[in-house]
């Protein structure tokens, strides 16, 4: 029997029993659980990564619902206790639900929530700041100041790679690759090229009010896009779109490189040796979706082999660890997991 771990109680009279395993940001979640006759228990336990077994002491025997976090495995064994203990109810504080195994929570009759939607504008504008600081070398330039070596400017202080009229590729073009793909279209006159399963239709919409040109050729004979069209009759080059018939073609053709897809079967180690190496020497790869996307392992190796490739990381393969070697390469931009780390002003 796993050891009692400490809580928080809120309207300790409630008849429904809502078990959330970390306190979560702001009071309104609190309230619209305790207004509807939930007795809210929040786990205060310090430790950041609660176990199975952890979780299992929280829903006891009696427990209506749970709020997790994507650090957790919600497979059988939890959703079983929580079918024993009565519970109908799962919700993932996270987009992604990797985490959880939906086959799982369907056996045992629990319903699963997650958040979509709610992060797409804050993610992206990470994936831009990474795609920046990575092209720009910011993070190894802030580290140069600080060391207290700058000792005048010189022409070929800190090189980096100017991202206007460069091609942005987006791996996985749902909610937030869009959104990133927009940022990076308008803020930085990029053209695009894009991979999905599906045609991103809203976004090249966007871009160009037209369908999708399969080819470079029958691009060239479209209508300028919108936002080119914009650019044009500014006297600028306009921007290009185009929908890619297989992933390599965005890894090939793309300067910088952002991934969004969903994390499964499918998109594990999407980026391995042989996608690495197709990419141009002097990309930029960013990865704001999750971590065992990419071969982190591969991709250290290619960093020592390639000093001119860079990457800019939000997650990692086995969070919140780093594979060996990620931390001592320059050409690397890491935060731990920021994304969603935003307030929102209105
Ligand atoms: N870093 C963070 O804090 C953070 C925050 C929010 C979301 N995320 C991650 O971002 C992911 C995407 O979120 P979203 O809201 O844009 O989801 P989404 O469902 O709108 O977009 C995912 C896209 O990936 C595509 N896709 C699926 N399999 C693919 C494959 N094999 N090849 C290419 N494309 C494929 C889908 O067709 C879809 O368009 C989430 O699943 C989550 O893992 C991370
Ligand atoms: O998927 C998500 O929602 C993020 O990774 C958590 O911030």
């Amino acid at each position: 029997m796993a050891k009692p771990i400490s809580i928080e109680v809120w309207n300790p009279s409630g008849k429904y029993r809502v078990v959330s395993t970390k306190s979560m940001p702001g009071t309104r979640w609190i309230r619209l659980l305790t207004d509807n006759d939930c007795r809210l228990e929040i786990c205060t336990e310090a430790k950041t990564i609660l176990s199975v077994d952890d979780i299992l002491a929280l829903i006891g025997d009696r427990c209506d619902g749970v709020i997790g976090q994507l650090t957790e495995d919600w497979g059988e064994v939890l959703f079983s206790a929580l079918k024993r203990a009565g519970g109908t109810a799962f919700s993932n504080m996270a987009v992604g639900y990797n985490n959880v195994d939906v086959e799982a929570a369907n056996r045992n009759g629990i319903a699963v929530g997650n958040t979509p939607g709610v992060l797409t504008e804050t993610t992206a504008e990470l994936a831009a700041s990474l795609s920046l600081a990575a092209a720009r070398r910011i993070v190894e330039a802030d580290q140069f100041m600080r060391a207290g070596l700058y000792d005048g400017w010189l022409p070929h202080l800190f090189v980096g790679n100017l991202l206007k009229g460069q091609t942005v590729g987006v791996i996985g073009a749902g909610r937030i690759g869009s959104a990133y793909a927009r940022m990076m279209i308008e803020g930085f006159k990029m053209n695009l090229i894009y991979y999905d399963l599906y045609q991103a239709t809203r976004l090249e919409k966007f871009v160009t009010g037209k369908q999708q040109c399969a080819h470079l050729l029958l691009i060239a004979l479209c209508i300028p896009p919108a936002y080119g069209q914009f650019l044009k009759a500014n006297g600028e080059q306009p921007v290009t779109w185009k929908r890619a018939a297989t992933m390599e073609d965005v890894l090939r053709e793309a300067d910088v490189i952002s991934l969004h897809p969903v994390l499964d079967k499918t998109t594990y180690h999407l980026i391995n040796p042989e996608r690495l190496a197709i990419m141009k020497k002097e990309a930029v790869l960013v990865n704001a979706s999750r971590g065992p996307v990419i071969d982190e392992v591969a991709l250290v190796e290619h960093l020592k082999a390639n000093p001119m490739f860079r990457v800019g990381l939000d997650v990692f393969e086995d969070e919140p660890y780093m594979k060996p070697g990620l931390a001592d390469m320059k050409n690397a931009v890491v935060v731990p997991h920021i994304a969603s780390a935003s307030k929102v002003y209105i």
